[in-house]
């Protein structure tokens, strides 16, 4: 296969074609040291990591996206198929090779390549299978890229965070999963759906396990700034805890909903990871609900584990966890939820 492709505009014998184009003008300066050449690279060129890569190429995340896969004529196919949209887009360089060479000075290395759930399998029931990838595709990323952040995609993702940061030996505030960001967008959705607003003005989080034992934060959910649960007290309208409840079931459903629909999750998962590598990237300090090292927040003890919480994230990872108030009962479930991560981990054997 080609092993990457080359975008240099020198021709036969060295002209540099660009000039048949351009007439050089005087006195040029060469760039401006200060102006960073950025690169995003993306494991795994599946459902998930192209839907990631479309989207950060439309959003004109970086200058340069590197793709890596198992699979060399998909890969080069994948990688043909987002250059032939050059017309349409924003000028970013677009690499691909089975060889982790090709993302050498990454600022951000994505992690989707792995196994998925088949309709009605559990995230936690990936981990064997992911593990052993992640013991060929961590090593190679931190030689080519030793002061990146390594974004984590592939399920079970919390379990895979940590799996990731053992085997990086990089700071835990540059390993970060997507956790929660994803489940977090598909609770606004719904809560939105709901209440007919827009889910942009719906703050609301979902923390702990990417997965079945998630916890909605009902106490801290605001529309507008308004907090939802003593609105509805003030003005006196009867909310019950089941539609509650509802609500959050349907947002840990979702994922088995899509897959059994679709075979897959995708779309929302682009945006989600790519609303992540924005803001580590251009350094915007946003709060998203990612997957960090929550050993000591909100009394979780007894093991290193990854889980999501509302943090701060910028140019070098994790900045800081939001102290975000949580009612007795959240504080409970959340530290169950580390429980029930832990109790995977402990089968891992690293
Ligand atoms: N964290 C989240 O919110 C979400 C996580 N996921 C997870 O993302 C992962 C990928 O899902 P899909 O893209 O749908 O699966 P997919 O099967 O479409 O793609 C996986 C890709 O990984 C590649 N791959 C396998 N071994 C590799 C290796 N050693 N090196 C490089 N590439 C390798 C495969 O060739 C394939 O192209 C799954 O674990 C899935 O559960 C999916 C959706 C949301
Ligand atoms: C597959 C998965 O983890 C999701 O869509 O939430």
């Amino acid at each position: 296969m080609q092993k990457s492709v080359s975008t240099s505009s020198l021709g036969p014998g060295g002209l540099d074609l660009s000039q048949a184009f351009f007439k050089p003008i005087c006195d040029t300066a060469p760039p401006s040291p200060t102006k960073r050449h950025t690169k995003i690279s993306v494991i795994g060129a599946g459902n998930v990591g192209m839907a990631i890569a479309q989207t950060i190429l439309t959003q004109d995340l970086c200058d340069e996206i590197a793709l890596v896969d198992a699979k060399p004529e998909k890969l080069q196919g994948e990688m043909l198929d987002l250059q032939h949209a050059a017309a349409f887009l924003p000028r970013t360089k677009i690499k691909a090779s089975v060889d982790y060479a090709v993302t050498v000075g990454s600022d951000i290395c994505i992690v989707t390549a792995g196994a998925r759930q088949i309709p009605g399998e559990s995230r936690l029931n990936l981990m064997q299978r992911n593990l052993s990838l992640f013991k060929c595709i961590i090593p190679p990323l931190v030689k080519y890229s030793p002061d990146s952040v390594l974004l984590i995609v592939s399920n079970p993702v919390d379990v895979l965070t940590y799996v990731a940061w053992k085997l990086s030996g990089f700071p835990s505030n540059r390993v970060v999963g997507s956790g929660t960001n994803l489940d977090s967008s598909r609770f606004r959705f719904l809560i939105a759906d709901h209440l007919d607003v827009n889910a942009q003005d719906v703050q609301a989080y979902i923390v702990g396990e990417h997965g079945d034992s998630s916890v909605a934060l009902w106490s801290s959910i605001s529309v507008g700034g308004v907090p939802l649960l003593s609105i509805l007290e003030r003005k006196q309208i009867a909310y019950e805890k089941a539609t509650l409840e509802k609500i959050h079931r349907e947002v840990v459903e979702s994922a088995y909903e899509v897959i059994s629909l679709k075979g897959y999750t995708s779309w929302a998962i682009g945006y989600s990871a790519a609303s992540l590598a924005r803001t580590i990237l251009r350094d915007q300090r946003r709060v998203h609900p990612v997957s960090v090292l929550a050993k000591g927040f909100h009394g979780i003890r007894g093991g290193e584990v990854f889980l999501s919480l509302p943090a701060q994230l910028g140019r070098s990872g994790v900045l800081g966890v939001i102290n975000v108030h949580l009612t007795e009962e959240e504080a409970e479930r959340l530290r169950s939820s580390a429980e029930t991560i832990l109790e995977v981990q402990s089968q891992l054997g690293i």
